[in-house]
């Protein structure tokens, strides 16, 4: 074989050649364990009600103050970190308790191709995660020059694998190489990033339950309801219509009964239904992009972009700035998600939300 495929669990991540090994973070957590027997596997969606309803409200995310016209404006900086530590406990708490009913943890299995130094980053945080919540992570490293069936191969090797309930090939991927056919190749039933096409159809059609939801959607979602903000009739901007965040987005905001328009970059005059929202949520990989005059005065803002911008003054020549002109958005919006610190962990934590919800279903566990 060509590709020099490293399989390496988080902390034994040394540069041996098929090095394969498991981590789990032991948790102590006081939560009682739900001593259920396993069902056998189970393969039809979770009973998803069709409106995700907010969480009691506390007082660490206090819901943005109505604005009136006149009123200067104190906008609620929604602190991501904090809601994604949250979810993360949660998990932890739940894998804990699946451990054990039926001694068994969730397993994540990363494939990442290439050495593009972000998706390298973004990997990092997904196995910090996953280790700190619990669950198993397991990464495959293939080189750039590596065939698509290489790739293929990586994934049918961990959906034959049972220790395994949530497949993600970081994207993008080399560009020699077919997207369709490479995430096609993940079993529906570990499609924890939720891009197959039935997963999408299953979201996109009322009535109808996808196994998985894509994590920056579902993020966005929970920062909005974790933030005490409304959804319902409310009119929301998506910018951006990407099958990772823009489309899945809408999609969601739709079962929720929000009236969503979808601005892309074919859009004429983005800024005149910008302006018009009760809520924006930007996905469009361009920094700066949203600025304080596209928004309405009390508008919530969603910042999901995270752009690289050239910066000799900081550690790595570059910092993170997100699509929304955060300084000026800043004085218009009610509640506003910054960059870093707003979906990005948020994400992260619904990618251990899916691989949990993934072995709980394969277990046949309602915990
Ligand atoms: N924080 C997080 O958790 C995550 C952050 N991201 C970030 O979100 C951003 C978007 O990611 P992704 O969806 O994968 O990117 P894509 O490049 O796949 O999609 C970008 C979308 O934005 C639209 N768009 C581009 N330029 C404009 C413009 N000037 N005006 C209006 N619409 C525009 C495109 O329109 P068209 O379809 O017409 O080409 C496209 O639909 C990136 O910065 C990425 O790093 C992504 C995933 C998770
Ligand atoms: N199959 C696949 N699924 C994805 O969900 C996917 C992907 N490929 N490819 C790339 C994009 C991008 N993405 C991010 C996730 C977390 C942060 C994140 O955690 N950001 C932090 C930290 C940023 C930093 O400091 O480096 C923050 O905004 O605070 C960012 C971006 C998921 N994506």
């Amino acid at each position: 074989m060509r590709a020099l495929v490293l399989l390496r669990a988080f902390s034994r991540a040394k540069a041996h050649t098929l090095l394969f090994s498991s981590h789990c973070a032991r948790r102590h957590c006081h939560a009682p364990a739900k001593r259920e027997r396993a069902k056998g596997p189970r393969i039809l969606g979770p009973d998803l009600p069709d409106i995700w309803r907010s969480p009691p409200l506390d007082s660490t995310h206090p819901p943005p103050p109505l604005i009136d016209a006149n009123q200067e404006i104190n906008p609620t900086i929604i602190d991501g970190n904090s809601i994604a530590e949250e979810i993360r406990s949660r998990t932890a708490e739940e894998v804990h308790q699946m451990k054990d009913a039926v001694k068994k943890i969730p397993g994540l299995a990363v494939i990442l191709v290439g050495q593009r130094r972000d998706s390298q980053t973004y990997v990092r945080y997904k196995i910090k995660a996953c280790h700190e919540v619990g669950i198993r992570s397991l990464t495959a490293e293939l080189p750039e020059d590596c065939t698509e069936d290489e790739v293929v191969d990586s994934v049918s090797r961990f959906n034959e694998d049972p220790s395994v309930h949530g497949i993600l090939v970081q994207l993008p991927l080399p560009q020699h190489m077919n997207e369709e056919r490479i995430l096609g190749a993940i079993s529906l039933e570990k499609d924890v990033d939720g891009f197959h096409p039935l997963n999408v159809g299953n979201l996109a059609m009322r009535g109808r339950e996808p196994l998985f939801i894509p994590c920056a959607a579902r993020a966005c979602i929970e920062l909005l309801t974790r933030t005490g903000i409304e959804l319902m009739g409310k009119h929301v901007a998506v910018i951006g219509r990407s099958k990772v965040v823009g489309l899945p987005t809408t999609l969601l905001l739709q079962r929720h009964h929000a009236t969503v328009s979808s601005v892309h970059a074919f859009t004429k005059n983005p800024q005149d239904i910008t302006r018009q929202a009760d809520i924006v949520i930007s996905a469009a990989g361009v920094a700066n992009l949203v600025r304080g005059s596209w928004l309405k005065r009390g508008a919530v803002v969603i910042d999901v972009g995270t752009n690289p911008v050239e910066d000799p003054s900081s550690e790595h020549g570059y910092h993170l700035t997100g699509d929304v002109c955060f300084k000026e958005a800043v004085k218009v919006a009610s509640a506003i998600t910054p960059v870093p610190g707003g979906v990005g962990p948020v994400t992260i934590a619904m990618l251990l939300s899916n691989t949990l919800d993934s072995a709980k279903q394969i277990y046949g566990l309602n915990c």
